[in-house]
């Protein structure tokens, strides 16, 4: 899969925009986040792999404000966010995209987008109706603007919960598990959107079992499981780690 271009690789490391520093959640017994940190670039695309029920959607949670953890701080832009609710952290410009899309199917795409963009920028209808209309475009559904949302294709749905998320102007765009469900062809698409929004140097973190997909566009991955970031690096190295390679497939690290 072209991994189609990106944001100037150096620009990224200069500058933090998310820190998670010392994370700890648990749920009863299952342990999410024991400890963790991770650093975010402004501008970097991160993907975060782990096997099922590694705690990925919930760390998702933590930095969008709908999860607290038991200890530890989220900063976000130098700013301690930790105990902020998620719509005071939406308008700072932290967007969510979810594996299953959430449009207002009863209204079209483009009521949709102008909900989103009046909610996440603090402003009347009136005043995000251009804008609305350009995102609707950069995300290929300006030929469904006025079609219900609940009648779209699944692909469509995907497009548009990407553009109900970018309506908020966010500074950093979590996706979780976007490509689930698509067809190959599908996924290729939604890809190529992803690698385009990605070049405006927005900072993404990818949650994304179907790693061609995510591998074609993030510049880093790291790997949760048992509490812990076990491996991160460059995508190619870190699916082909011995560790990767132990927790998908169950080949013991010192084979
Ligand atoms: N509110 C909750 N109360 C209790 N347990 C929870 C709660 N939310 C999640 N869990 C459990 O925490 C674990 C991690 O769930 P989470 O959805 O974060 O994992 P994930 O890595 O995103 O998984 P997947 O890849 O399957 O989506 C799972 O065992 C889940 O059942």
């Amino acid at each position: 899969m072209d991994s189609g271009p990106r944001f100037a690789r150096s620009e990224w490391r200069r500058k933090m925009i998310l820190t998670l520093d010392s994370i700890s959640k648990r749920f009863g017994a299952i342990v999410i986040a024991n400890g963790v940190d991770l650093a975010v670039g402004d501008g970097e695309a991160l993907g975060i792999l782990g096997p099922n029920g590694a705690g990925k959607t919930t760390l998702f949670g933590i930095i969008a404000g709908t999860i607290s953890p038991d200890s530890g701080r989220v900063i976000f832009q130098g700013e301690d966010i930790t105990h902020l609710p998620p719509d005071k952290r939406c308008r700072k410009g932290i967007a969510r995209a979810f594996q299953v899309p959430q449009p207002f199917g009863g209204m079209t795409v483009f009521e949709n987008l102008v909900v989103a963009a009046a909610f996440g920028q603090d402003k009347s209808e009136r005043d995000v109706c251009a804008t609305s209309v350009e995102i609707i475009e950069r995300c290929g559904l300006a030929s469904k603007i006025n079609r219900l949302a609940g009648t779209l294709t699944l692909l469509d749905r995907k497009r548009l919960e990407l553009a109900r998320a970018l309506a908020t102007e966010p500074k950093l765009l979590l996706l979780d598990e976007v490509a689930g469900g698509l067809t190959e062809q599908e996924c290729h698409a939604l890809v190529a959107l992803i690698s385009d929004i990605r070049t405006s140097g927005l900072t993404i973190v990818w949650i994304e079992h179907v790693v061609h997909a995510l591998t074609a566009v993030v510049d880093r991955v790291v790997v949760l499981h048992g509490g812990a970031f076990i491996a991160q690096g460059d995508p190619q190295s870190v699916i082909r780690s011995p560790q990767v390679a132990e927790i998908y497939m169950g080949i013991p690290v010192d084979v």
